[in-house]
């Protein structure tokens, strides 16, 4: 059983798990350009908030890699405009926009170019590794808000291909199979790009989860037929007072479990939290190509030229949540005093990895 990664640096080189490829043919490919990370992303090969920042991040630093300057202002200024290519290439995540900022700012200071380049490189292998210790806390906080709970559904693909590693959403799905905890994953298929179908099926059956595939609309049956005791959902941007964006169907899911009575989780390390945005209605929600729904891939499924809204992503607000679980611990939402406070709490000693 294993737990698949999706974005790998090693001898500084930058590979990504092709998740379009996912689950028929298992592909890794090295980036090398800019353009190149440009496009995963745009293409969601890379996809999930934050391994969407971390690829963008070791983007940017191999990009930088290759400007051939001693001048480090006229280097700092040329890693600029490759931050502002790449954080255009998706508009919702906020992780892409965070990460590359950090890496940005790291080199404010930079005194020479080749100090400046090591910089970023350690800059975004920090955003990565602090990642991956965000994504095993929340799972171990997860773990103890369902400790009750074995009947989880889920939509998209929040997991650890989505991450650094162990994902947000699915973290307690893999911690507990690490301890013998059994759970009964319901995986919503998520049209139109079908993550939960293709992504989280195929991950959960790589760690050998429990996970049954229902479309999306049987979500509202299916809580009520199989029992379903809790939802559990990742995310792509918070604002100040809870409201969530995340993967087109999640707002239905959260309606349903608000109908249902059953808790309604956001898993999110706090690098997904915005708060320059006070409420849900200022994120950008992305729209996509028509084709997208139209077509199921070289599959025509509507008559050509229908006309097509595709949001890829919709808000959920705060009071449809029951807890939002970060890192540095579960927040109820709607109370910005909470939010702040724990956003720039101590971090929890969690376990290192
Ligand atoms: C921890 S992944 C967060 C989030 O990203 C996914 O969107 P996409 O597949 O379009 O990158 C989905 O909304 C996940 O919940």
């Amino acid at each position: 059983m294993t737990i698949p990664i999706s974005v790998i640096w090693k001898d500084e080189q930058l590979t990504i798990l092709d998740q379009r490829l996912l689950p028929q043919t298992v592909h890794y490919e090295t980036l090398e350009t800019l353009e190149q990370v440009h496009e995963a992303i745009f293409q969601l090969k890379v996809r999930g908030a934050p391994a969407i920042g971390i690829a963008a991040a070791y983007g940017l630093a191999l990009a930088a890699k290759r400007h051939d300057t001693a001048d480090v202002g006229l280097f700092r200024h040329r890693v600029k405009k490759d931050a502002d290519y790449l954080v255009a290439s998706r508009p919702t995540a906020v992780n892409l926009a965070w990460a590359i900022a950090r890496l940005v700012n790291r080199i404010e200071q930079a005194k020479t170019v080749t100090q400046a380049k090591a910089q970023l490189i350690e800059e975004a292998q920090l955003i990565r590794d602090e990642d991956e210790a965000a994504c095993r806390n929340i799972g171990e906080l997860a773990l103890e808000l369902l400790a009750d709970k074995e009947k989880v559904m889920t939509i998209c693909n929040a997991g650890s291909i989505a991450t650094a590693k162990y994902g947000t959403a699915l973290a307690p799905f893999h911690l507990g199979q690490e301890r013998g905890r059994e759970f009964e994953v319901y995986a919503c298929e998520t049209r139109p790009l079908f993550q939960g179908a293709r992504l989280t099926v195929w991950e959960l059956q790589q760690a050998g989860v429990d996970v049954t595939l229902i479309t999306d609309s049987m979500a509202a049956h299916t809580i009520g037929a199989k029992g379903i005791e809790a939802i559990i959902v990742g995310a792509d941007r918070i604002t100040a007072n809870g409201d969530t964006a995340n993967k087109i169907g999640t707002l239905n899911l959260a309606i349903l479990a608000h109908a249902y009575g059953i808790p309604f989780y956001v898993a999110a390390p706090v690098s997904t939290f915005d708060l320059s945005l006070e409420t849900g209605s200022a994120i950008p929600i992305e729209e996509r190509a028509a084709e997208e729904v139209a077509a199921i891939g070289t599959q025509q499924i509507a008559p050509a030229g229908t006309k097509v809204f595709n949001p890829a992503f919709d808000v959920t607000p705060a009071n449809y949540i029951t807890a939002i679980i970060t890192e540095r611990g579960v927040i109820r939402p709607n109370d910005r005093q909470i939010i702040e406070a724990q956003l720039y709490a101590e971090p929890l000693k969690g376990e290192t990895i």
